[in-house]
């Protein structure tokens, strides 16, 4: 494969998500030349389980810089979760690190749970909303301890949730609700780094619009630096400054995120680009990407994308692709790319 210069001339009409890019193209660029929040170092991370070694993470490079909002997008098992709980320091001791490290500020820090000495300013908004809530407590209470009694009312407030409901129980309120609560937790907080794991999954476009706005809103006024996990490209197109695409454990593409949501260089990107469902599109067009991530505990192939790929060719079958530079910030892992 041939690395080559990319611009912004080069971003063609084809099949873009219309108005996503549109908004993320008016976003400023920000903290350039700033030391980097986090870097991720070649990390590697198995699981020994009883069907044998799990090899969820293989040589996973990613940098976030303040302020900046980078897109982690994949499909459900490609390792989306793993990573974020490595950054997070939230794995369990099964993990077993094979190779590389995570940087916070520069500082290694662990990604297992019992080895990590300070969480630092590392927040998550965790999928399952209802279980990151304390059940026994109210969301006064549970805000209160987190951010202090006089701002429960304007962390509701931001993500739309009735005054009223502050002294409510988690189990009072609806998923939806609970959700919002555990977003007001975490931004709360004031992390320098917000690690959202689907947060507007479930949530109505209203919500998620606001929701979206407030994390955009931090990352612009605090410098707050966002990893946003989700399967949904469109939504990463619209919020975020770059974009890591994930499959099967590796990152497979990464990029400025116009780049990605118009013309993506990787077959798989390609792929998640096109089931992206159009407002044009009936039920009948909606599409997926074709066949099965592969399992991590079998035996892998070099391209662990090759069984599913169009554009595969015999030298895909000889060693693992590399990840290459097409231009400083534009990363693709393909012997055959699209261009
Ligand atoms: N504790 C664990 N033990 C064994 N295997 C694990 C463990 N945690 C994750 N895995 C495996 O690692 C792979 C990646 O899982 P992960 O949860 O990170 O995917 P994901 O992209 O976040 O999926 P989703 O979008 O559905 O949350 C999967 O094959 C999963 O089965």
């Amino acid at each position: 494969m041939v690395g080559r210069a990319v611009s912004g001339a080069d971003i063609g009409p084809g099949r873009a998500l219309a108005q996503p890019c549109r908004r993320r193209l008016a976003r400023r660029p920000r903290c350039q030349g700033t030391t980097l929040v986090l870097e991720v170092k070649n990390l590697s991370i198995e699981f020994s389980t009883r069907r044998g070694t799990v090899k969820a993470l293989d040589r996973i490079d990613l940098s976030i810089a303040p302020g900046e909002i980078v897109g982690l997008v994949g499909e459900s098992g490609s390792g989306k979760s793993v990573l974020s709980y490595a950054i997070s320091g939230l794995l369990d001791a099964s993990a077993r690190i094979v190779s590389g490290e995570i940087r916070w500020h520069g500082a290694v820090i662990e990604p297992v749970r019992e080895r990590r000495s300070t969480r630092a300013a590392i927040a998550q908004i965790f999928q399952n909303p209802r279980a990151s809530l304390n059940p026994i407590m109210t969301v006064r209470r549970q805000l209160g301890d987190v951010a202090g009694r006089d701002r429960v009312l304007s962390l509701l407030d931001n993500v739309r949730i009735d005054p009223n409901r502050a002294d409510h129980y988690p189990f009072e309120l609806s998923g939806g609700q609970c959700q919002r609560v555990g977003i007001a937790l975490a931004l709360g907080c004031e992390p320098e780094l917000l690690i959202a794991d689907e947060p507007t999954t479930g949530l109505d476009v209203t919500t998620e619009a606001a929701i979206m706005a407030l994390i955009n809103d931090l990352s612009e006024r605090r410098a707050m630096a966002t990893l946003l996990v989700t399967h949904n490209l469109a939504l990463a197109a619209a919020h975020c400054d770059r974009i890591a695409v994930m499959h099967a454990g590796q990152i497979v593409e990464c990029g400025p995120a116009e780049r990605l949501a118009y013309s993506p260089m990787h077959p798989y990107a390609d792929q998640l680009l096109a089931s992206v469902p159009q407002h044009s599109e009936t039920a009948d067009d909606l599409r997926t990407v074709p066949g099965l991530l592969p399992d991590l505990a079998g035996p892998l192939l070099p391209c662990r994308f090759a069984p599913r790929c169009d554009r595969h060719q015999a030298d895909c079958d000889v060693s693992p692709p590399l990840l290459m530079a097409l231009s400083p910030q534009h990363f693709v892992a393909c012997r055959h790319p699209l261009c």
